[in-house]
């Protein structure tokens, strides 16, 4: 039986994939769990217990989580690429349209009106007027699976589009419109763009990336938009530029106590990747990687470890290594098996970064705890486990 602890509300199109007879699901205790389903929980100060197998992270981000500590521990940190990204275009798009035209104040506005509504809606509407934003130039920061949707957008309503990404990927540049001027120049794009919009993930080389410096960069009357993370964007920096007139507005996912009723600034309450579609998108990607790591020890969409995965072949024991990514260990681990005359019938290691990963299929001897324990006792072995 495998324990698994929730989170936040997680969709039932995920959860429905966990069979009753093999777990167990409690929201909110932890202190058991092999396995952890969460959206934008905070991780940061959560005793990880050693049971702790995995985290599965239903959504793009995995700032909630202490990765870096996860890795040390074993624990292996799984996120849904791309199963929220439409969501987040939808909404990149509605507060595109926010950031120029003053509906938000519009909205707030109409309906504190007292009577004669109607004669008072055509007397007062000309302070909500905006531009329009065909013919525009917007700027897309980072072209990962929300950013090149964002760009490829931008394209079909009629805007100019550049976008700045030094890490793209192969995959998201194919997908990218021929028509998206791509840049290697930040600067160009805070000197061309009239919309400028953050797809990067918050990470502590990202934190604080539109400060009071690139927020100067911005053409004047610019407005930004961040639909990423909260931390990307000095509350300070902006709400000054935009008192100074240096920007119009600011459209955000990520409200704080500096930012709600504040003129230029449109608050929305997280809600990017809040639609049907991609709550059970995400649940059901990550509920599905986890019971295959859970089940069968293989890796897919880890932000952590490698991707790794291996048929599992009859009458073999399977054995997962986390390990550092450092030299022998590959000859460390099969002189432990050479030593009980186990024959290695299949085996694969991959490395991501500073960790790597083995599964191992075994035959002609049986798996004992004091195997385990040998193999555990390598220097550099994080955690072994017996995943039959
Ligand atoms: N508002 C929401 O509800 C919501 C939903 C999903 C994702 N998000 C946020 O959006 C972010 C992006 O999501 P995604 O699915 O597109 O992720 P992704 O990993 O597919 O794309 C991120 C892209 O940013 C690029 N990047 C990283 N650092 C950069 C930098 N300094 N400058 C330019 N580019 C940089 C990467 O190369 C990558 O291509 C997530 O990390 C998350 O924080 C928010
Ligand atoms: O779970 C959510 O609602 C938000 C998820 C989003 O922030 C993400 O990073 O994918």
């Amino acid at each position: 039986m495998f324990n698994i602890t929730t989170f936040n509300k997680i969709s039932n199109e995920g959860l429905k994939h966990f069979d009753k007879d093999s777990y167990s699901l409690t929201p909110d205790d932890i202190s058991n769990a092999d396995g952890v389903v969460l959206r934008s929980y905070k991780m940061h100060d959560t005793v990880l217990p050693d049971t702790l197998k995995a985290i599965a992270r239903a959504g793009a981000g995995t700032n909630n989580v202490p990765v870096e500590k996860c890795s040390e521990k074993g624990i292996v940190v799984f996120n849904a690429p791309g199963a929220n990204a439409n969501g987040v275009k939808e909404m990149t798009l509605l507060a595109l349209l926010a950031s120029s035209r003053k509906v938000n104040d519009g909205i707030k506005w109409v309906n504190n009106l007292d009577g004669d509504v109607e004669k008072q809606v055509e007397k007062g509407k000309s302070q909500f007027a905006g531009p329009e934003i065909m013919g525009k130039t917007l700027g897309v920061v980072g072209l990962g699976a929300i950013g090149v949707l964002v760009a490829n957008m931008g394209i079909k309503l009629g805007m100019k589009v550049i976008g700045y990404d030094p890490y793209i990927s192969v995959q998201k540049a194919i997908g990218l419109s021929w028509d998206v001027k791509y840049s290697s120049s930040l600067d160009e794009l805070f000197g061309q763009a009239d919309y400028v919009s953050l797809h990067i993930p918050l990470v502590d080389k990202t934190k604080g990336f539109m400060d009071e410096e690139n927020i100067s960069k911005m053409k004047k009357g610019a407005r930004l938009i961040n639909m990423s993370r909260g931390g990307l964007v000095n509350d300070a920096a902006i709400l000054k530029a935009i008192d100074e007139g240096r920007v119009s507005s600011f459209v955000t996912d990520f409200p704080t106590d500096d930012l709600i009723n504040k003129n230029g600034v449109v608050c929305i309450p997280h809600l990017g990747a809040s639609t049907p579609e991609s709550e059970e998108n995400c649940a059901r990607m990550v509920v599905n990687q986890l019971i295959d790591y859970l089940e069968n020890g293989n890796i897919t969409n880890s932000v952590n470890f490698p991707n790794c995965s291996l048929e599992r072949t009859e009458g073999t024991h399977r054995i997962v290594v986390l390990n550092k990514n450092v030299p022998n260990m590959i000859g460390s681990l099969t002189a432990v098996f050479s030593k009980y005359n186990a024959n290695i019938i299949e085996m694969v290691n991959k490395s991501k970064g500073d960790y790597a990963y083995n599964i191992i299929d075994i035959a002609g001897t049986e798996v004992n705890e004091e195997k385990i324990e040998e193999l555990k006792s390598i220097d550099g072995i994080i955690k072994v486990r017996l995943v039959d």
